[in-house]
């Protein structure tokens, strides 16, 4: 079943168009990443898809809940966590999570169990009587992340879930993240951070002036730009030579001793360039698949559009 379908989406703001016809379909139990430049829509289809503001056209169903038709139903099945966290400073871990099991009106003796749960799985039980105020970013992440959990949604709308973490807490999150969606949960993720999308996402869609320009695996959106190579290493510039002789499309470095064979990492062309070295007898010591990152894919893709300029100019690729 699908989590999340999306069909002719559209919506302006006045005379600006912002999504201009978008068709999503997010499987269940996936992560799906929707990434575009400043200003692209994200943060407007995530208000659409979590009821918070309405499409000017278009299907949407979350859930199997229709949203025009049944939006307490979406409601009920989502979970958001967004860049402004929900956390109460002058709460602690403990009375946070208990705060939004009252809220949910879970009860009080499932509304404990849950919020022990909770606290023992994103690692806050020593924190627990702590006010959130003395938490780090990452401990306030995870409690933040936690409190979504508390309704057991079966949709998270996950909104920069990493920033401003260091590399350990920003893994113990991808962790956390991997391991809801291997308990059946999806997870729609807005990021910056395209390496987050790339380790987290099954599927990624880059929105880019109303429409997505690509929708794929982050493997398959990688392939879609050039500057894929194989890199055939050397240990003397003698047999780099040879090699450089006999491979015209390489592109040699003579100090690294490599040469760079153009080609999209892709078992097919890998098998064509293993008979061709075998042909040619070029022997490398050793060989590296170079296919290009999700960085070259957005630029890309998203080029010469004014989101790219502003985008360029803040710095904030
Ligand atoms: N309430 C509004 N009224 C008018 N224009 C709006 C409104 N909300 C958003 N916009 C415009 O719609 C466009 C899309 O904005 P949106 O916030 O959805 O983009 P985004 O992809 O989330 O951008 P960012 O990466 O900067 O967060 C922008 O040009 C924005 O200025």
């Amino acid at each position: 079943m699908s989590a999340i379908e999306v069909s002719g989406l559209r919506k302006a703001y006045g005379k600006h168009t912002v999504l201009d016809g978008i068709d999503l379909h997010v499987a269940e139990g996936t992560v799906f990443s929707l990434l575009g430049p400043n200003g692209a829509g994200k943060t407007t289809t995530v208000e659409i898809l979590t009821t918070l503001q309405a499409p000017d056209a278009g299907q949407v169903s979350v859930s199997g809940h229709d949203l025009a038709r049944d939006p307490d139903g979406v409601r009920h099945s989502i979970g958001v966590t967004g860049q402004f966290s929900a956390v109460d400073n002058m709460l602690t871990g403990a009375e946070n999570l208990q705060l939004m099991a009252d809220l949910l009106h879970l009860g009080k003796v499932a509304g404990r169990r849950r919020v022990a749960e909770l606290l023992d799985r994103f690692d806050l039980v020593d924190a627990a009587k702590r006010m959130a105020v003395t938490y780090s970013g990452g401990m306030r992440r995870r409690l933040d992340l936690a409190m979504t959990l508390v309704g057991q949604p079966k949709v998270i709308f996950l909104d920069e879930p990493t920033t401003g973490l260091d590399p350990r807490s920003r893994h113990t999150m991808w962790q956390s993240i991997r391991d809801l969606v291997a308990g059946g949960t999806t997870i729609f993720l807005t990021t910056q951070t395209l390496d987050e999308a790339d380790q987290l996402a099954d599927r990624i869609a880059l929105l880019n002036g109303g429409v997505l320009v690509a929708e794929g695996t982050p493997t398959e959106l990688k392939r879609l730009v050039p500057g894929g190579h194989v890199r055939l290493q050397f240990s003397d510039p003698g047999r780099l030579d040879h090699a450089a002789a006999r491979l015209a499309d390489g592109t040699r470095d003579d100090d690294a001793l490599t040469l760079d064979v153009p080609g999209d990492g892709g078992v097919a062309t890998l098998r064509t360039l293993l008979d061709r070295l075998t042909r040619e007898e070029v022997e490398p010591d050793g060989l590296s698949v170079h296919t290009p990152d999700l960085d070259d894919v957005f630029l890309a893709l998203t080029a010469n559009t004014p989101a790219r300029a502003e985008l360029t100019k803040d710095g904030a690729r």
